[in-house]
Formats: structure tokens, C-alpha cells, sequence
């Protein structure tokens, strides 16, 4: 799906119009026994608006095939044909949306207020007139302005009531697209970014950021695949996630973490000097030697599980590639080194 042909330029319809497509979607997910959940909204959005061809087409194939939409079936479509075609694009629409919702709400604002005041005007002349019984004729006249003055009032009343409710679904779709966004870059076993949001902090991080207060730490968990082979992979997974908390725990704020693939795990590190990067991952290091696991049905002792860690720091002319090997030439140092050490590069 190209940028122009995402389905972007459908939030440039008004509210009425997004509301109708809102109305279309409901229908579909029962008929085809679909889930209401943020990723199917994001598919049916699309193929009511008809502004992702090979998503319809896909869809459509469903459809004539008879297959169901379970979860695993609309995760791959939301993979395929929106998340990896368009993920910038969902900045863009949460953008166009807020921009939608602002100029309605403001146009029908102006038109409410506008005709309160004419209303207030005109009663104030209906009561300057009250006093001069001469002027009857024009009397009547003016109460009958002021009668459509007031029905105008009324009206723009009810427009700013259907306008609000398109506001609310407007606002509505807007954060189940955030969520769409949050699963998309998020990795599902430890909630850190996954590889595909890290590649693009990275990239924009390394692009706006001045060299020398950049860092990046690479880190893999010491022999693993033992770890697997003895205890299994749910227990490999649980150590996983364990690896994930302690790096959140030492991180700071404003850094990013993420599990960059498998048993490997990363922090970016923007505004923070080597030695405090090197700090932190020694932090985590020390802590996760220092940490005694148990399996959790019969407490039996997984032993010491440590990790090895490579620290870069950005230089002049880095891209995010070469940044990215460096971090990864020094995890490398320290897993050759003996494992179980932070090494920078
Ligand atoms: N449980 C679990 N295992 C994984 C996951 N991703 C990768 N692995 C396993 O991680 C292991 C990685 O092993 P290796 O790359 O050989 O390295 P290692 O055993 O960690 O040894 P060193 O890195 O050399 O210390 C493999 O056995 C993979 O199957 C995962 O998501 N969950």
C-alpha cells in the first residue's frame, strides 16, 4: 500500500462520513463473526473505506473461501497489509484526525456562538422598541427575526449535539488507532519495543542527536540455549522477561528499551554519557548475577544466569548501522572474554 494510497485521505471526509463508516463496520464483524478488538477495527475501517486494495483482496479471498477471522488470521492481515505497509502512516492519520476534529468542533462552535449573539442583539432592540408604541409594524417584524434568530439557535443546538457525538467516536477511533500503533511496535512476551521499533528509534535518534551523548548497550543472556535444554522454553521465556524487567528497573525514563531478537536485548540510550551507559549496564549485569531464580512449581534453583553486554557510544558520522556493530562488536569481546562483563567499545 504507497503513502497516497493508504487510507489516509478517508479522514479528510467529514464527520458524517466517518461516522458512516463506523456504522458499516459493526454489521460486518458480526456477520463474518469477527472480534471487536483494536486490530480488527483497523482491518474493516480499511476495507469500508476501500482505500487498501490488497487488503480487500485478501479479505475478499477470505470470504469466498469461507475461512474464519480467528486471531491468528487477522493478525496476518494486520501484519501484511496495514502494520508493515503503514505504520508512519498512523502518525499521519492520528495527526489528520485531531486536525478533523478540531476545525469541526471550532466551525460549529463559531456558528452556535454567532447565533446566540444575533439572538442577544436583536432582543435588545425588540426592548428599546417596547418603549416607543409608535412603532408597532416594525415591532412584529422584529419578534419574527427574533423567533428564527432563536429556531437558528436551536439548530446550530442540535448540529453542535451531532457534532460532539462524532467528536466522541472520532476521539474514540483515534485511541484504538494508538493501541493498533502500541501493538505494532510492541514485543509481545516482555512489552519492551520490539526489532522493528527499535530500528526506527534508532534510526531517528542517531539522525537528531548530537555525538559523544548517545549510547547504545547490546545484551545476551550467557549460554541460553542450556538454560532451554534443561529447563525448557517456557522457563527460557521467563527468564527472558525477567532480563526484560531488571533493564526497565535500570534504565532511565527517557531511554529505550527493547528485545532486539531471540535472547538479545538492547537500551538506546539518548542525552546520556558513556559512563553513566556503562553504569547502568553494569547495573543490570550485577544485578541479574546477583539474582537467584527458581522454577516456580517445586522451587527448584535455576542457578546463575548472567548476561554479557556491549556498550557503544555515537561518533561523528555513525549511521545507525555502524553504531549498531560496534555495540555488537563489544558484546562480542565480552561473550569471547569469558561472558558475564560489560565491555565497551
Ligand atoms: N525460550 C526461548 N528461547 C529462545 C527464544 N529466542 C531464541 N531462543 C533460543 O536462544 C538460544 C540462543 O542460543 P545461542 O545463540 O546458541 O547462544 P547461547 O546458548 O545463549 O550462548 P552464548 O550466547 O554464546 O552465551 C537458542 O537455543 C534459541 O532457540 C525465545 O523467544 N524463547
Amino acid at each position: 500500500m504507497s503513502k497516497s494510497s493508504s487510507f489516509i485521505p478517508i479522514y479528510d471526509f467529514s464527520p458524517s462520513v466517518n461516522a458512516n463508516y463506523l456504522k458499516q463496520i459493526l454489521p460486518l464483524l458480526v456477520r463474518h463473526n469477527v472480534a471487536a478488538n483494536p486490530i480488527n477495527y483497523a482491518i474493516w475501517y480499511d476495507y469500508v473505506a476501500e482505500s487498501n486494495s490488497s487488503l480487500t483482496r485478501a479479505v475478499n479471498s477470505l470470504i469466498a473461501e469461507q475461512k474464519k477471522f480467528d486471531y491468528e488470521t487477522s493478525v496476518d492481515l494486520y501484519k501484511t497489509h496495514i502494520c508493515n505497509a503503514s505504520l508512519e502512516s498512523f502518525e499521519q492519520i492520528n495527526r489528520q484526525l485531531h486536525k478533523v476534529i478540531e476545525q469541526a468542533t471550532s466551525a460549529i462552535n463559531d456558528t452556535y456562538h454567532k447565533a446566540e449573539e444575533t439572538n442577544d442583539s436583536f432582543q435588545k432592540k425588540s426592548v428599546i422598541l417596547e418603549n416607543f408604541s409608535a412603532s408597532g409594524g416594525l415591532k412584529t417584524v422584529l419578534q419574527e427575526i427574533i423567533q428564527e434568530t432563536k429556531s437558528l439557535a436551536l439548530t446550530s443546538q442540535a448540529m453542535q449535539a451531532k457534532l460532539t457525538d462524532a467528536n466522541r467516536e472520532m476521539e474514540q477511533l483515534r485511541e484504538e488507532l494508538a493501541q493498533v500503533k502500541q501493538i505494532a511496535t510492541t514485543d509481545g512476551l516482555t512489552g519492551l519495543l520490539n526489532r522493528r521499533a527499535f530500528d526506527m528509534t534508532l534510526a531517528e535518534i542517531v539522525e537528531s542527536s548530537a555525538p559523544e551523548m548517545t549510547c547504545l548497550s547490546m545484551l545476551d543472556i550467557d549460554h541460553f540455549k542450556r538454560i532451554n535444554d534443561t529447563y525448557g522454553h517456557t522457563i527460557g521465556d521467563n527468564v527472558i522477561k525477567y532480563v526484560a524487567t531488571l533493564m526497565k528497573k535500570h534504565a532511565e525514563d527517557h531511554h529505550h528499551v527493547a528485545r532486539y531478537g531471540g535472547e538479545e536485548l538492547a537500551i538506546i540510550m539518548p542525552n546520556t554519557r558513556a559512563e553513566r551507559a556503562f553504569q547502568i549496564s553494569e547495573n543490570i549485569r550485577s544485578a541479574m548475577e546477583a539474582s537467584r531464580l527458581q522454577r516456580k512449581n517445586d522451587n527448584q534453583p535455576l542457578g546463575k544466569i548472567t548476561l554479557s553486554i556491549g556498550v557503544a557510544r555515537l561518533q561523528a558520522g555513525d549511521d545507525s548501522e555502524s553504531f549498531l556493530v560496534r555495540a555488537d562488536n563489544a558484546l562480542y569481546q565480552a561473550k569471547q572474554s569469558g561472558r558475564n562483563k560489560v565491555v565497551p567499545s
